[in-house]
């Protein structure tokens, strides 16, 4: 019914691109920030501008990190060091901190204008796995979680939340690395081995692959080679829509 794993007793799902339509939203906000930076770092420099690739720079570099990984992944691709600065670095900080909340007064302001969508899918998935009386939590590397999920009327589908705001507290490393993921099965009291991750991103699948997860479902929302790059990075089943799993029976 839910298409996993009989031993499943909890669900572990990313946020963007996963349960809502703001994958889209964060890397336009991403290519917007990199660009202005590229052309005038271009500038100054007389070398030329080769822009930020929304589609190839964002899947290999930045998406599903936590915004300081995504920063600092994209700039060191390009040859590009800076030093950290500080979290509450202003946006026109020439900072690794300084870029990343460049990058978030801009996420904003699209969230604002567009609002925020929710995959149906997902939602109706989600709720399936609820009445199933399995665990659900959301484990977003977006310090912008609990505002999405709000914005979304999603919030009381999920019985924790693992996320930007929470890893950098606690001092857990982002995804790649299972850590925010083994955090999320912490909190509904399942174990990793009896926990499904449900993932768009190709650090996300990694980071449930290295976490040993009894089952790792790769999402893919944007066609082209993502569904095999999904299933190499660790992904043991790729899906369009979490619909399909619903019509596995
Ligand atoms: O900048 P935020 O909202 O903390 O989000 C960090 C990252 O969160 C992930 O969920 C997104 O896939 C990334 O695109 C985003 O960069």
């Amino acid at each position: 019914m839910l298409g996993l794993p009989q031993s499943v007793d909890a669900c572990l799902f990313d946020l963007d691109g996963v349960l809502t339509r703001t994958a889209a939203v964060h890397a336009a906000a991403w290519k917007r920030m990199f660009d202005e930076y590229l052309r005038a770092r271009a500038e100054a420099t007389g070398t030329p501008f080769v822009p930020f690739d929304e589609v190839g720079d964002y899947g290999k570099y930045v998406d599903g990190k936590r915004r300081e990984d995504g920063t600092r992944s994209f700039l060191t691709s390009r040859g590009i060091t800076l030093p950290e600065g500080r979290p509450d670095d202003p946006p026109d900080a020439e900072t690794i901190r300084g870029l990343g909340n460049r990058k978030n007064q801009l996420v904003l302001k699209l969230l604002e204008e567009k609002g925020v969508e929710v995959f149906d899918g997902s939602v109706a998935y989600v709720r399936a796995c609820r009445e199933a009386g399995l665990r659900t939590a959301v484990v977003s590397s977006s310090a912008n979680t609990v505002q999405v999920l709000a914005a979304a009327d999603i919030t009381g589908l999920f019985d924790a939340r693992v996320d930007g705001v929470i890893a950098q507290e606690r001092d857990l490393p982002g995804k790649p690395a299972p850590d925010m993921f083994l955090a999320g099965a912490e909190a509904v009291g399942v174990p990793a081995a009896r926990a499904a991750v449900f993932e768009d991103a190709l650090a996300g699948v990694e980071a449930g692959h290295a976490g040993d997860f009894a089952y790792v479902v790769g999402v893919d929302r944007v066609g082209g080679d993502h569904r095999e790059a999904l299933a190499r990075h660790g992904a043991d089943i790729v899906v369009g829509d979490l619909s399909e799993l619903l019509e596995d029976k």
